[in-house]
């Protein structure tokens, strides 16, 4: 049997919609896989009840597919599905990383992440790979056009997971289909910033780019209490407050020392707006570990 450990991972960062990503500590999946004459699922754990275990319908089947690699596969889930912090994308890296170690295919870490991929169109009816990148390699990810560009960032940050789902597949219905030619000066503007702040592990710089004129306003409005909670974060010292992926999980960058008031003020913003809300402190982490 192999066992993986698959991190949660926060999409966009606000400027690189579709593009960026980070994995986070925690929360995480843990796969665990053996060999099998075809794909069978167990799912136990965070939000299991509406995991399917039909292979068809779980991104893991789509990952034991596309690796040719039947396996009964176990999934213990510490990221809630619909959270915003790639909770499918975890199931489908650690999938592709255990697979691809119990069958000895030789996969390096890169070719794995088009192959996850393969299990996030299973949800969202695309094979995009800026959770799956993350999840797969580690730190800070780029992935554009095919090519990915991993950057080994590690900064503390704070994942606030309200109590109220947002599924991706609904939440890329809002994004708005055009754009000023100003938002994407802004916007390149502001990525170009982020990825300067992430080589240099720097929150300030990175947290300066996280702002996005196009995307973030239309999705902010699926989620109660989102300006609330982003005041409340950035007044308590948090460098830059977004969407994560497609909600309704809000991140927040920090400096080393205020998570802490950080995520207290982010719990209290979601209360006063009448939701219960959960805050991981937690930081930019390794990609999917095999135990
Ligand atoms: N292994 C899995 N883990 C989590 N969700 C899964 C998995 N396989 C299929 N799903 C489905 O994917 C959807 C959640 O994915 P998504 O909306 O992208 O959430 P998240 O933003 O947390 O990744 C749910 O409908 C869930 O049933
Ligand atoms: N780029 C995607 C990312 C979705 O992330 P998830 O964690 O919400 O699945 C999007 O913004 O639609």
């Amino acid at each position: 049997m192999i066992t993986v450990r698959a991190p949660a991972t926060s999409a966009n960062l606000g400027s690189g919609f579709d593009v960026f990503g980070v994995a986070l500590d925690r929360p995480a999946d843990v796969i665990r896989v053996e060999k099998a004459p075809r794909t069978t699922i167990s799912v136990t754990g965070a939000g299991s009840q509406y995991i399917p275990e039909d292979p068809d319908k779980n991104t893991v089947g789509a990952v034991a597919e596309a690796l040719d690699a039947p396996a009964h596969i176990d999934i213990d889930k510490g990221v809630r599905p619909a959270s915003g912090l790639g909770s499918s994308a975890a199931s489908a890296a650690g999938a592709a990383v255990a697979l691809n170690a119990l069958y000895d295919r030789g996969l390096s870490r890169e070719e794995l992440v088009p192959v996850a991929g393969e299990g996030e169109a299973v949800v969202s009816g695309e094979a995009h790979v800026d959770n799956v990148a993350p999840a797969i390699l580690g730190g800070f990810t780029i992935a554009s056009g095919g090519d990915l560009t991993a950057v080994r960032a590690r900064m503390p940050v704070v994942a606030c997971l309200p109590e109220i789902a947002v599924s991706t597949r609904d939440a890329r219905r809002v994004v708005p289909t055009q754009a000023s030619i100003e938002d994407v000066v802004e916007t390149v503007g502001n990525a170009a910033t982020l990825t300067a702040g992430m080589c240099r592990n720097d929150p300030k710089l990175a947290g300066k780019g996280m702002d996005d004129p196009v995307v973030t306003p239309a999705r902010a409005e699926l989620i109660t209490g989102y300006e609330t909670v982003r005041e409340g974060a950035l007044a308590a010292g948090a460098t830059g407050v977004t969407v994560s992926g497609a909600g309704p999980a809000v991140l927040a960058l920090c400096r080393e020392g205020n998570r802490r008031k950080v995520a207290r003020e982010m719990v209290e913003g979601f209360a006063d707006a009448g939701v219960e809300a959960r805050a991981y402190q937690t930081r930019i982490g390794p990609g999917a570990e095999l135990f």
